[in-house]
């Protein structure tokens, strides 16, 4: 490899080291590099990492080493392709094979799952409807509680893998919190972890003195959760998703939208009931009671040639950053017809065939994001100036130097745990061998 060279820091030699000993397959300095000074997903200019090198010159040793230290697989260099897509390319079967493997053995499913949808507890739908099961699990001294004030999750500061501080939900058992359980605590059942066969539950302890619960637990916090929570470990994340959705419906939805009686909460906080006998809410399919979820589009537009694709700005966002259009569904409305409308009215661009990509619950409050792909009929754009900032077409290499952290203007798009994101991510991999 002719050029290496990374960012212009003491720590120069030891990177270009680092990439050396990975592809001459030298795990033992590596190794050692890794102990002391450099970065396991460290990158070059390039936006190569070692696990490339190694996918490249088909280092398996060196895979296996950088696979054990919890090297990321999912990284893309600056034309857009993984370790694995490297391997493949140059015929590095066997390095392909153990990306691949590991990354099975991560997501059996081979499924993107998007951060905020990664929640592995049963939610037990039958079982909560049994008033008797709930009481005894919430007393039963094996069951753990999140507590939540005024929607900010109470946290613990943990370092994951890559030395990088993230933050972990803070559990505390029935013993610990029993004092702060009044008859109108609003608690939620979140569901059962057969990992551990423990019950999750949350609590809302909001209006009480925040500094009183220390004493639980001296190095928890409530943390803002946005964008807090994009901190967090990806499996919390979507346990947090859930949590903070229903409680934010709890806190908001006291009313019956039917006849505005007052409501009562069952089901482990998964329903209200209208206390209004007669209220049509009480007779099945009128069922106004039950928490809400906004569907919401949100695409990536592509060019009609393929080698542009359309993002925007919104008046709220930081500076610098651009992202995927997106918009709230109506009723009575398709995914497509909605991606269609929403970015007409944003970008002024018609849009033709639609295609699904994924999706991700997105608790601020309640959205569910539906992400898609969608193919331009026009080009000429025309900015809603009520919601939007600016919208323009990119070409792919620059949204490479976007997505990679390399834009000359300092461009940027969302992080990784947006499906902005991935979804933009998606469209570079997918392209990356068409020389666009
Ligand atoms: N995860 C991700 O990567 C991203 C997520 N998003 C999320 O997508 C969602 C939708 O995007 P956004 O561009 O804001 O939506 P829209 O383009 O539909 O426009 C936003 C406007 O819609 C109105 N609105 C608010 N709530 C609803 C609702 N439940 N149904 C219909 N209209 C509503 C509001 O208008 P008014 O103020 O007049 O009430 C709001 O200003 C948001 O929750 C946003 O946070 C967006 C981009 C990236
Ligand atoms: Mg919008
Ligand atoms: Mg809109
Ligand atoms: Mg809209
Ligand atoms: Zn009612």
């Amino acid at each position: 490899m002719s050029s290496r060279t990374g960012p212009e820091d003491t720590k120069k030699p030891f990177v270009d080291k680092y990439f050396e000993c990975a592809e001459n397959g030298n795990k033992e300095e590596l190794s050692f590099l890794l102990k002391s000074t450099v970065n396991v997903d460290q990158r070059n200019e390039k936006g190569w990492t070692a696990l490339m090198f190694a996918a490249r010159h088909g280092q398996t040793g060196v895979i296996e080493t950088l696979l054990e230290k919890g090297c990321d697989t999912n990284i893309v260099n600056k034309t857009g392709q993984t370790a694995q897509d490297i391997a493949l390319f140059w015929d590095q079967n066997l390095a392909a094979k153990l990306i691949e493997a590991h990354m099975k053995e991560e997501n059996p499913d081979q499924q993107l799952r998007n951060f905020f949808s990664l929640n592995h507890l049963d939610r037990a739908s039958e079982k909560r409807k049994d008033k008797d099961w709930l009481q005894a699990k919430i007393s039963d001294e094996t069951s753990q509680f999140l507590l939540l004030s005024e929607l900010k999750p109470f946290v613990l500061p943990i370092k994951d893998k890559t030395s990088k501080w993230r933050y972990r939900l803070c559990w505390l058992d029935h013993n610990k919190i029993s004092s702060h359980l009044t008859s109108d605590t609003v608690i939620l059942f979140l569901g059962i972890d057969h990992s551990s066969s423990q019950s999750l539950f949350a609590i809302d302890v909001s209006g009480k003195e925040e500094s009183k619960f220390k004493d639980l637990q001296p190095e928890g916090s409530f943390m803002v959760p946005f964008p807090g929570s994009l901190q967090m470990e990806p499996s919390d994340a979507g346990i947090f998703a859930e949590a903070r959705s229903m409680m934010d419906w709890l806190e908001r939805y006291k009313f019956c939208a039917t006849c505005g009686s007052s409501t009562d909460i069952t089901e482990g906080g998964h329903k209200r009931v209208c206390r209004n006998q007669e209220c049509k809410s009480n007779k099945g399919i009128h069922n106004t009671a039950y928490p809400r979820t906004d569907p919401s589009v949100i695409m990536l537009v592509i060019s009609a040639d393929g080698k542009r694709c359309l993002l925007g700005r919104k008046k709220q966002f930081p500076a610098k950053m651009w992202s995927c259009l997106a918009g709230f569904m109506e009723p009575g409305e398709s995914i497509e017809d909605t991606v269609r409308r929403e970015v007409e009215e944003e970008s002024g661009v018609k849009v033709g065939r639609v295609d699904y990509h994924s999706s991700q619950p997105w608790p601020f409050p309640a959205s569910l994001m539906l992400g898609t792909i969608a193919y331009a009929k026009t080009e000429d754009i025309k900015v809603d100036e009520d919601e939007m900032e600016d919208a323009q077409w990119f070409r792919r290499p620059e949204i490479v130097q976007m997505l990679t952290h390399q834009h000359p203007q300092g461009l940027y798009i969302p992080p990784e745990q947006a499906i902005a994101h991935q979804i933009i991510k998606s469209w570079v991999r997918n392209t990356a061998s068409s020389n666009l």
